[in-house]
């Protein structure tokens, strides 16, 4: 019989005092995302090679859960391009928009996996929708048996360069955005901007919201590329019509994704809540909230980059000359710099108080320093906020009424 003294534990043990194990591990994590063009062209074997851990080659049947909206456009297509490399894919189609991003709707992806009695390691879902849709089945394949693994394909803008990068998931609970959520990386993102060409004008802009976040806190040259192409990229809805908007939509779109992981790698569990990418998220869940459905993700995010674009100009980061500039960018890109939920009384106050719950008791806000920097501060006043919204409300109005004159003169 072995002695008590011949077992060896790999943890840190003592049985001279009351015993605490403290255990420690890493978590390996790995994932991809990979630009694919025509990513379900018969001919396209991207999916299919994907990357070692989302190859489709494992098991020969798939669980595909897709936007509706993304289904009755490419549905047939998708479903010939499965067909042809036989792999058997149950479809199911699903509502999804902000005012969808709910439990109940995480539920329903549930019951399609307990449906499709789904093989927990080798037969990863395939989510193929918007941010809202990549989100909802992120979560809910995260929590399914504690985890089983994704694919994504964003359909939107917003969807190929940031809902569809990073690793966060989630559900809006309340008139909490994202309330319920996890983090989980999917095992891969195809990025295929194809899909942007049936994509109205609106849900465009919206995903440049995200991009200009991007430039505004961390590159000049993301925001000259806006400056000069992005009425254009709209117009022609990333599809590259002529050799120099092919260059400027994959530059835009590359950059932008590159910055936002440079950021995320490094922090991927959000264990640093100085986050520049939280940049026009401090006030924006409320306001999204609060206005939903008259304002989408990326306009939220907008009003919220305006208001503290203002507020870096009274703080004295940012000068005048580069605030109207930024204003003059969201208009040009078909966002809103203002909306009235930000004279609603209360609003932001409630909004920061939310957010510096969020952020472990402090501001932790990050601020533009000129355009394409950023510093993070945590002083920030409601009377500083009032002015800031005060300043950006009269700017706004300057905005319109010079817009809507070089409207009459043109027309
Ligand atoms: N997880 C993250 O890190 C992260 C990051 C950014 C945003 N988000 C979330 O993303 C959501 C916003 O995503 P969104 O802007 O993609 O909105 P969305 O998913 O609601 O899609 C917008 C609309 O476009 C439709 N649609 C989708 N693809 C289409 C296509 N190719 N052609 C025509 N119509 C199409 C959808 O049916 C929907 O009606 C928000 O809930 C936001 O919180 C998450
Ligand atoms: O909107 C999102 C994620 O939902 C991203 O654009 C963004 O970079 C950040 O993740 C946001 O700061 C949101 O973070 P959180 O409030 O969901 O924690
Ligand atoms: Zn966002």
């Amino acid at each position: 019989m072995r002695s008590a003294a011949s077992f060896k534990l790999g943890l840190s043990h003592s049985a001279a005092t009351d015993s605490t194990w403290k255990v420690e591990a890493v978590k390996q994590v790995e994932y991809h995302v990979i630009a694919a063009r025509n990513l379900f062209a018969k001919d396209s074997t991207r999916l299919l090679d994907g990357c070692s851990a989302a190859s489709l080659h494992r098991g020969d049947r798939r669980l595909i859960i897709i936007d509706a909206n993304v289904d009755r456009i490419h549905g047939d297509r998708i479903r010939g391009y499965f067909e042809h490399h036989g792999i058997r894919a149950s479809f199911v189609p699903m509502r999804a928009d902000e005012t969808v991003k709910e439990w109940g709707s995480a539920v329903r992806v549930v019951d399609a996996m307990n449906g499709f009695g789904i093989d927990r390691r080798r037969e990863p879902v395939i989510a193929i929708g918007g941010g809202v849709l990549l989100d909802i089945v992120g979560f809910a394949a995260s929590v399914y048996r504690r985890g089983t693994p994704y694919i994504r394909v964003p359909t939107t803008l917003i969807g190929l360069v940031d809902a569809g990068v990073g690793v966060k998931t989630g559900v809006n609970y309340g008139m909490g955005k994202n309330r319920l959520g996890t983090y989980a990386p999917a095992l891969a993102t195809f990025v295929d901007r194809a899909f942007l060409r049936t994509l109205d004008n609106r849900h465009l802009s919206n995903g440049l919201a995200e991009i200009l976040k991007m430039a505004l806190i961390k590159s000049l040259d993301l925001f000259e590329l806006l400056e000069i192409f992005g009425e254009r990229l709209i117009d022609d809805r990333f599809q590259g019509s002529s050799d120099e908007l092919d260059t400027a939509a994959t530059q835009v779109i590359a950059e932008s994704i590159h910055l936002m992981l440079e950021e995320l790698q490094p922090n991927l569990w959000e264990s640093c809540l100085e986050r520049c990418v939280d940049y026009g998220h401090t006030f924006s869940p409320t306001l999204e909230m609060e206005a939903l459905p008259e304002l989408l993700h990326g306009e939220a995010v907008a009003v919220d980059m305006a208001l503290t674009s203002a507020l870096g100009y009274l703080r004295g980061s940012i000068s005048e000359a580069e605030l109207d500039r930024v204003l003059t960018v969201m208009r040009h890109l078909g966002l809103p710099t203002w909306n009235d939920v930000l004279s609603t009384p209360g609003v932001l106050g409630a909004a920061l108080a939310d957010t510096v719950r969020h952020r472990d008791g402090r501001q932790r806000l990050p601020l533009p320093v000129g355009i394409g920097g950023h510093h993070f501060v945590n002083d920030v006043t409601i009377d500083g906020i009032n002015s800031a919204s005060a300043l950006l409300n009269r700017k706004s109005d300057e905005l319109r009424v010079r817009e809507t004159s070089v409207t009459k003169v043109a027309s």
